[in-house]
């Protein structure tokens, strides 16, 4: 009798991978600079036309954060966008040599940090289209990446964030930018300032995450909804939800669309995410039908991208680092559980999408069809990490280390088990729908954490 697998063939080539290398056969995803979509086309931008940014300018600050292009020591600029150029500098008073850990023998694991000396060159905005845009919880994950992409279109950005889950590294590249604020601060307590645009943000988002604190995920959501929902009322400020696709639970319905109400536990480990970000919801029409409040909800599906924690639990994440240090990929359960992943410029251009469109009825789903159980989904990354270190992309695994294996572990509770998205909505009232296949956004996380873990990170 066949006992069941306890290690996958790492060497078989899943499905997804092979659906994708079919799809985007001609160039080479791993040649620099020639990503491509969908379509085969070559991603340059992203965005929607009008609202897009040279993917090569968003690379230039997340493959390497702590400095300007190693050539030319500038930021790349675009052809087809206004940019300001090297309009804002500041000036280094001291040499980093001074500071170099070679100077300091005593202590063998020390780093010196040398701040920018020149800003990555944002758009020129006249001063009527210019937003004062307050990001709640813009120091994480999603959060950079959004405040990235609107600080390239010119906009003034206030960030404000606990830095429970995010990171001060993330946005370092922008501190001290005319256009730029950090706040650092909790949406459960009242903000007082004045804004045009809200994109609501803050709550840790990763299971492993919200259920360090469950009551604390659950005020954050409530009373942090509640405050900037205030907020937006007082300063008629346009609002937008970060909601999610767990609010569908376990869903009975496949693919979800935006009209089903969900199944979810509501005493169960996820439930204070799951609830919380329900109430947000309820809260956010409240104030919409009884205040007039102009609201906007997207319900986001499985993110994946440069800068998620190392550590942050997740399963794209979780997988690539694992692969990379050549230690087991751990599945929780037997792996037959379904998600769809979208990459993280996506998710931005569709909460950008979202905000500057009419539709504001009810929720918009913005997610990935790209559906794949967790195991296929581990393969896939075990065998493009593989792929990847071949070419020389990334470093190869240090001598004598093995490559790593899938391994089984017992599952976790009330895991939902299977996830897509019905995006039909998007499709319609946004003109959205996700342009990079999940090899490209793959390729570019594992790159990513390659550079983070050979910096030490
Ligand atoms: O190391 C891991 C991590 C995750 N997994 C599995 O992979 C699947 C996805 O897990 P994740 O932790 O990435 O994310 P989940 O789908 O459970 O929750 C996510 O849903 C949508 C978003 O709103 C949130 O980002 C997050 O809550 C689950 O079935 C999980 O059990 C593993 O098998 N191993």
């Amino acid at each position: 009798m066949a006992s069941p697998p306890l290690a996958h063939d790492p060497n078989r080539i899943p499905a997804p991978l092979q659906r994708a290398r079919e799809h985007s056969r001609a160039p080479s995803v791993r040649s620099v600079g020639s990503t491509v979509d969908r379509d085969g086309r070559v991603i340059e931008e992203v965005g929607s036309p009008g609202e897009s940014v040279p993917l090569e300018l968003l690379q230039s600050i997340y493959l390497s954060p702590n400095s300007p292009s190693p050539d030319t020591g500038s930021f790349p600029s675009s052809s087809g966008m206004t940019w300001t150029g090297t309009a804002h500098q500041r000036t280094e008073s001291f040499s980093s040599d001074r500071y170099s850990p070679h100077n300091v023998p005593d202590w063998p694991s020390a780093v010196s940090f040398t701040s920018r000396t020149t800003f990555p060159p944002v758009k020129k905005l006249p001063k009527a289209q210019k937003r004062r845009v307050l990001v709640t919880g813009g120091a994480g994950f999603v959060g950079s990446h959004l405040v990235d992409r609107l600080m390239f279109l010119g906009h003034d950005v206030v960030v404000l964030d606990n830095f429970f889950s995010g990171s001060k590294s993330t946005l370092s590249h922008w501190v001290g930018h005319p256009n730029f604020e950090l706040v650092r601060g909790d949406v459960v307590e009242p903000l007082l300032i004045e804004v045009d645009q809200i994109y609501h943000l803050a709550c840790p988002a990763s299971p492993k995450a919200y259920q360090i604190n469950a009551v604390k995920t659950l005020k954050t959501s409530f009373m942090g909804t509640l405050n900037m929902l205030g907020l937006a009322k007082r300063t008629k400020a346009r609002f937008l939800l970060s909601s999610t696709s767990e609010v569908y639970g376990s869903p009975t319905v496949h693919p979800q669309p935006e009209s089903y109400w969900g199944n979810v536990n509501p005493n169960g480990p996820r439930s204070c995410y799951d609830e919380g970000k329900r109430v947000a919801e309820a809260l956010t029409y409240g104030y919409a039908r009884q205040d007039g409040v102009d609201v906007r909800v997207a319900r986001i599906f499985n993110c994946f991208g440069p800068r998620m924690s190392a550590d942050d639990g997740r399963l794209v994440s979780n997988f690539v680092v694992a692969a990379l240090k050549g230690e087991p990929l751990q599945v929780y359960g037997d792996g037959e559980a379904t998600r769809s992943l979208m990459f993280v410029h996506d998710l931005i251009s569709g909460l950008i999408a979202l905000m500057e469109s009419d539709y504001s009825e009810g929720p918009v789903n913005i997610g990935s069809p790209d559906e794949g159980s967790v195991l296929s989904w581990a393969s896939t990354i075990l065998a493009l990490v593989k792929d990847l270190r071949a070419s020389g992309s990334i470093p190869p695994l240090p001598a004598g280390q093995k490559e790593s294996e899938i391994e089984f572990v017992p599952a976790v509770v009330d895991d939902p088990p299977r996830r897509k998205p019905d995006i039909t909505l998007a499709k319609e009232v946004l003109a959205w729908e996700p342009r990079w296949t999940v090899m490209a956004g793959l390729e570019e996380t594992i790159r990513y954490f390659a550079g983070q873990l050979a910096e030490g990170e």
